[in-house]
């Protein structure tokens, strides 16, 4: 029987693995996650076939690593997977890894290339340090499963100079490779190819505007096929409002914030540096600092609890919208599509029908009962939209990182791995 895959995606709040075949295109065998690791208690979700499965976890899970353990050990020990009965059964392990430097395609894990990863985890410490974990966790439990690593900056390499250039000393951005690098790229990939087939255009001939918007949130302008701009930056940081991320605020904000920016934060370990105004941005900021949740399921209802939480949606709206109009604009007001995706994005009827209102003036106009109704579990894209089909159309994706990685795995090992 052939070997299958295992793909693995640490986001900031969530644990996702999915076991696939080695089929063109492969098919998922079970799917497991664990969310909740930023609001404990960790809640698990398992998938084998048609059955679905959900329980709270007792275990301490605090790290992504944790869960990561967690979740092998319990998909391991299931006699129903029987495709995948011991790690001998696999041939890779594709791991998500939020920051990849001036990297445009995946990598195979050896120890050259492991090394080269390490030296960017200063550049996105909150991230990549746990994916990275996971990775030295896998060649350690796994030495005959080949790691593949996935980039969420990859897709994002065509974004012009103008657009990725900070303007500030360009010796010193260069020495330190400052520029705007873009994430959530695995997710947009996966997205441009479901809704270009979906339009039954050619990828390369498609212009999106795609929000993934889930814990951490961001937005890209596709032209033909290419990201032209997004709104995050040197790190996930800029741009959007997060789960516990402030988004773009005025960079000096934080030395008035705190006297203690530049210090390490306690978070800090001997291999993983954090300053206290990173600490302060990334994980006590956003709707956690402003409500105390860091579930937008409980700010985007009807009537909000509090005037913050009313206060937490406006202002997501308002900076969504910005970039929407920002992003038509700079698409010279070309575009197939305005794409929701992301927990958010693919679950908030209300924000998307407030944001679609917000931005009536580009011809975008949303159908209530679509809307609400969502797209079904088997429906990657669905058509929200109403009128006369001049604007844009309003389309949902369920994004799907983990399938992304699994399908360029299996063109991968065709080619032979390594010369990706
Ligand atoms: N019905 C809902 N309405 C609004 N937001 C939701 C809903 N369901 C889930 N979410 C949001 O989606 C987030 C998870 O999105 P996801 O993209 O899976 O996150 P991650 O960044 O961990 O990958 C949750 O934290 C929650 O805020
Ligand atoms: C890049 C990023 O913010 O990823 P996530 O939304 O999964 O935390
Ligand atoms: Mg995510």
């Amino acid at each position: 029987m052939p070997k299958s895959i295992l793909a693995v995606n640490a986001g900031s709040s969530s644990v996702k693995i999915t076991f696939y075949t080695s089929e063109k295109p492969p098919r998922a065998i079970a799917d497991a996650s664990i969310s909740g690791i930023t609001a404990p208690p960790p809640t698990l979700k398992y998938q084998l076939g048609d059955k679905k499965h959900k329980e709270e976890v007792n275990e301490k899970l605090t790290t992504p690593q944790d869960a990561f353990k967690y979740l092998l050990k319990r998909c391991l020990s299931d006699p129903g997977l029987s495709e995948v009965a011991s790690t001998d059964d696999l041939e890779y392990v594709c791991h998500r890894v939020v920051h990849g430097g001036d990297h445009r395609e995946a990598v195979e894990i050896n120890e050259e290339t492991l090394s080269q990863l390490e030296g960017l985890e200063d550049l996105a410490p909150l991230h990549n340090f746990s994916a990275l974990e996971i990775v030295r966790l896998c060649r350690k439990e796994l030495p005959n499963v080949k790691s593949i690593t996935f980039f969420d900056s990859a897709f994002h390499q065509t974004i012009p100079e103008a657009v990725r250039t900070y303007p500030i000393n360009q010796k010193i951005a260069k020495a330190n490779g400052l520029r705007k690098y873009g994430f959530h790229g695995i997710s947009y990939s996966f997205i441009l190819r479901s809704v270009a087939q979906f339009l039954n255009k050619p990828i390369d001939k498609t212009n999106l505007i795609v929000m993934h918007i889930g814990s951490g949130a961001s937005i890209c302008a596709i032209k033909n096929g290419e990201s032209v701009d997004t709104s995050m930056g040197l790190t996930p940081l800029a741009g959007l409002p997060g789960a516990t991320r402030s988004g773009s605020i005025d960079p000096s904000l934080v030395f008035h914030y705190t006297n203690q920016a530049g210090t390490l934060s306690q978070s800090s370990t001997s291999e993983m540096h954090i300053s206290t105004a990173e600490e302060i941005l990334n994980k006590q900021s956003g709707w956690k600092a402003l409500t105390g949740t860091t579930d937008f399921a409980e700010i985007a209802v009807p009537n909000p609890p509090s005037k913050a939480h009313k206060l937490a949606f406006d202002i997501f709206v308002d900076r969504i919208q910005g970039y929407i109009g920002s992003y038509y604009v700079k698409l010279d007001g070309q575009v197939d599509g305005v794409v929701f995706a992301g927990g958010i994005g693919e679950k908030s009827s209300l924000l998307r029908r407030t944001l679609v209102d917000k931005c009536q003036c580009l011809g975008l106009a949303i159908d209530n009962a679509a809307n609400d109704k969502g797209p079904g579990d088997e429906e990657t894209v669905k058509d929200i939209s109403k009128g006369s089909g001049k604007g844009p159309r309003v389309l949902v994706c369920q994004t799907n990182e983990q399938f992304e990685m699994a399908y360029h795995c299996v063109a991968i090992g065709a080619r032979g791995a390594g010369k990706s």
